[in-house]
């Protein structure tokens, strides 16, 4: 399976913890929110939105700190920051994106 769609499997598969954006299998950027544990009960809407467009940011620092994973983000239109995920080395194995999905809910679910 190509490591993109595994990564969006493994995110909806996850829903209360991470927010698609661009729910394509297709598209080559899996563009998400992580969603802490105070957001998980919140309606979706453009509160929530704002307030996970804060996280991102944090979840970012950390990582980059702790020097686990390095994955951008970034702000389109009125939407607020979110992770834009591109896995473009071939090299990368399921176990990999096991990690990146362990890892930011690791970071991120008491934020
Ligand atoms: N100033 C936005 C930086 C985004 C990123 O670190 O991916």
């Amino acid at each position: 399976m190509e490591m993109n769609e595994y990564l969006m499997a493994r995110m909806r598969s996850l829903p209360e913890k991470f927010h698609i954006i661009v729910d394509d299998p297709e598209y080559v950027n899996a563009c998400f929110w992580y969603v802490p544990k105070r957001l998980r009960s919140m309606r979706h809407n453009s509160e929530r939105e704002h307030l996970l467009g804060e996280v991102t940011p944090i979840i970012k620092q950390k990582m980059m700190e702790k020097g686990t994973l390095m994955i951008g983000y970034q702000p389109q239109g009125d939407i607020p920051n979110f992770f834009r995920n591109i896995i473009s080395n071939p090299a990368v194995k399921k176990a990999d994106v096991d990690f990146l999905v362990s890892e930011i809910d690791r970071i991120g679910e008491d934020l």
